[in-house]
Formats: C-alpha cells, structure tokens, sequence
C-alpha cells in the first residue's frame, strides 16, 4: 500500500536524519520471535529518542506486549538486539537493564505500605531504609501520594494504587520506562485525568517511557509519537499529528481516527487529479495512483461539510461531492455525527460541530470536502 496525500503537519524534527546518541537511545534491531512455531515478530526495527515517550499502539495479538517484554528482558527474542543508551543489553537479565515496567493490574505487594512498596526496587539494590527515605519521599511527591506513606495498599482506590505503581517505577530512575495498558482498569475520567498527569511527570522526570496501549485517543494524548503496529509489524512510526493528518496506509487510517473511506478504482483524467469512481460517484484526489487500479479513498470526518441536498451552494471547484441518504443522525452535545446509508463496507460519515438537529433520517444530504483533504492508497501498491 502506498501514497498519502491530505495536507499534514509535519513532524517538528525530521527523525530519518538524526544520528545523535541521543535520538538513537534505544534501538531495536531486527528482532524475531516465534511462539511454538508460530511467528509473532519478524524482523523488527525500532528506534526512539532520550527523553521520549513513545506509544506502541495496534489491535490485539499484534505483539505490542511482546516487544514489550523483549525491551524489559522478560521475554527472550529468537534473534536480534536490543540496544539502551550505547549499551547492548540483549544478553542481560531483566534486574540488569535498569529497566522499569507498570503493569496493567499494578503488581503491588498488598501486605505492605505505600513506602514500603515504593522503596521496594531499592531495597533489592541493597539500599538501607535511611537511604531510601528521601527518593522514596520524592516519588510520592511526584506522583502526589506523599501523605499516603504509611497507609496499607488495601485502602486505595485504583488510580492511588496506580500512581503508586509509577511512583515504584520511576524511584530507582530507571534508564527506561516501560508502561502496559498502565489505565486500562481505570474508568473514563480517572483515565483521562492519569493520562495528563502521567504526561507530565514524565516530562518534569526528563524519563524516556514506552506505553502500550490499544486506545488511540489515549495514545494520540500522551505522546510525542506513536508506533501503530499491526501483525508484528511497525506501520507507521510519528507524531500523533503526523498520524493523524497523513496516515500512509488504509489501516493507520482506519486505526487511529475515523474516516468517511469508499472503494473504487482509479482513472486518469489528464489534469493534476485522479478520479477514483466509486458507488457513490467521482472522487478526486491529488494521489498518484494507477490508471485502473483499485483504490481505496478517505477523509477525516471533521473536514467534511453537509448541506440538505435542496439547498447545496455553488462551490469553486477543488472540492469532491457525494450525494447520500442519511442513516444515523448522532447528537453528541458539542458534536453531531451524521452517517450515511452505505451498501458494503463504505463508511460515509460527517462531523459537524455543535447540535444540528436540522438533519433527520432518510434526508438526502450532500457531503462535500476538499480534494487536497483526501486521503488516498492504491491496492496494487
Ligand atoms: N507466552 C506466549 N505463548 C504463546 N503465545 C504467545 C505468548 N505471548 C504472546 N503470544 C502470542 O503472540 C501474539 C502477540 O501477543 P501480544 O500479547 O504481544 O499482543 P498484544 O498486541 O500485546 O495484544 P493485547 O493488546 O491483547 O495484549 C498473540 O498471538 C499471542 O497469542
């Protein structure tokens, strides 16, 4: 698959080009890794700055644990490196790599106190309980527990009990920080409200984090970039922006934000544009595909406008325009999401803002958006 073409925001440091110590701190080196014969990852290859935080982001079984695990050394790769600030530490164990992980159901050792759970990682690098006080003071500073030292584990709520799971990552400061789906058992505000926070700890702790998670809207929250992985591979590794505004193939399209997408397939018609011919008619886009080739195209849902199909106003052209029935009008408070009716997998979806209850079922609307705002991939690629 190939070609994007929708106006996108360029990544502020151009990744490819950096050769720095420090934008190469961790590397992942074509790393393979099989589970009974069965092939999880096959030749991976990953690369992030010092002081960043990366999400690695996909659906299910797609082996963001995985690698994961392979980077914390508690899941041994059949072949390839993992390199940590110059260090190759492939052939560590795990307790060597000064590498931390937070996991998803906390892992906290439920007959011991808050302190005691967070100096924990000291300890086990035979730190005295007087040398453990003030790191162990400083992490709950960090992650606003400090009160709470002295409180049994039992007594917390799951965002506590999480910010003290972090707090036990981050007092040994590890070289890296690894995170699980660290919110998943949390509920939406509480998650919402750890996110910012995890965010900005980070930040203050200048602590370069790698968070897994199958959520995209908290991937594209927390990071400064997003690797979105699908079967074992990295499709595409940038800013949340970048991702959103320039996905380079129909699943990173599809993964991270909704799109209105239709089939089609592509015809040259001699000017700067494609037209893709689609069921619901012509779609023009600035994308170089292949006279005949089957196409897919899209455009994100805020981009497109919708007028009642007795009223459309004259446009200038550079604008594609599709007549539709609507299916679903969703009133959402600060947005309306409007669906339209769609035979096979064609998603025709349009986002407006605000309440815009002028719009009901069975309506035949017209979508219209700009042929540079298309998104457009050929199959053949
Ligand atoms: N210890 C194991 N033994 C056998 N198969 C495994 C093992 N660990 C992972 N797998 C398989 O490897 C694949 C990738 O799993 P992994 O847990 O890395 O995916 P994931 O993207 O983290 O998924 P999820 O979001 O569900 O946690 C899956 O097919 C899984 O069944």
């Amino acid at each position: 698959m190939r070609t994007v073409t929708a106006q996108g925001v360029e990544d502020a440091i151009p990744y490819r080009e950096e050769t720095s110590k420090d934008a190469r701190y961790l590397e992942v080196v074509a790393v393979r890794k099989s589970f009974r014969g069965a092939t999880v990852m096959d030749g991976m290859n990953f690369r992030m700055r010092k002081g960043e935080l990366v999400s690695l982001l996909g659906p299910s079984g797609c082996g963001k644990t995985t690698l994961l695990r392979i980077i914390a050394g508690l899941v041994v790769a059949d072949e390839g490196d993992v390199v940590l600030g110059s260090r190759n530490i492939t052939d560590l164990p795990a307790h060597k790599r000064n590498v931390s992980v937070v996991f998803q159901n906390y892992a906290l050792f439920p007959h011991l106190s808050v302190a005691e759970n967070v100096a924990f990682g000291l300890k086990a690098r035979g730190r005295t309980r007087a040398e453990a006080e003030g790191p162990v003071r400083d992490a709950l500073k960090l992650v606003r527990m400090e009160t709470y030292a002295d409180k049994p584990i039992a007594g917390l709520s799951g965002g506590q009990q999480q910010r003290i799971a972090v707090a036990r990552a981050l007092v040994v400061k590890p070289d890296l920080l690894l995170l699980d789906e660290p919110f998943s058992a949390l509920d939406r505000k509480l998650r919402e409200t750890m996110q910012v926070e995890l965010k900005s700890l980070l930040r203050d702790s200048g602590t370069t984090a790698i968070f897994v998670t199958h959520d995209q809207e908290e991937a594209l929250s927390v990071s400064d970039r997003i690797a979105v992985m699908n079967a074992g591979r990295i499709e595409q590794f940038a800013s949340p922006s970048t991702l959103y505004a320039r996905p380079e193939t129909p699943f990173v399209m599809d993964f991270v934000g909704l799109s209105l997408r239709l089939h089609g397939r592509a015809a040259r018609t001699g000017d700067d544009h494609v037209a893709v011919e689609t069921a619901h008619g012509i779609v023009r886009t600035a994308a170089r595909l292949e006279d005949g080739e089957p196409a897919i195209v899209g455009v994100r849902p805020e981009l497109v406008r919708a007028y009642r199909a007795s009223d459309v106003p004259r446009e200038p052209s550079g604008r594609n325009r599709i007549e539709v029935t609507l299916e679903d009008v969703m009133i959402l408070g600060s947005k309306t999401m409007l669906h339209g009716r769609s035979e096979g997998s064609e998603r025709l979806v349009c986002e407006l803002a605000g309440i815009q209850s002028q719009y009901v079922r069975g309506q035949r609307i017209v979508l219209d958006w700009a042929i540079e705002d298309t998104l457009a991939y050929g199959a053949a690629a």
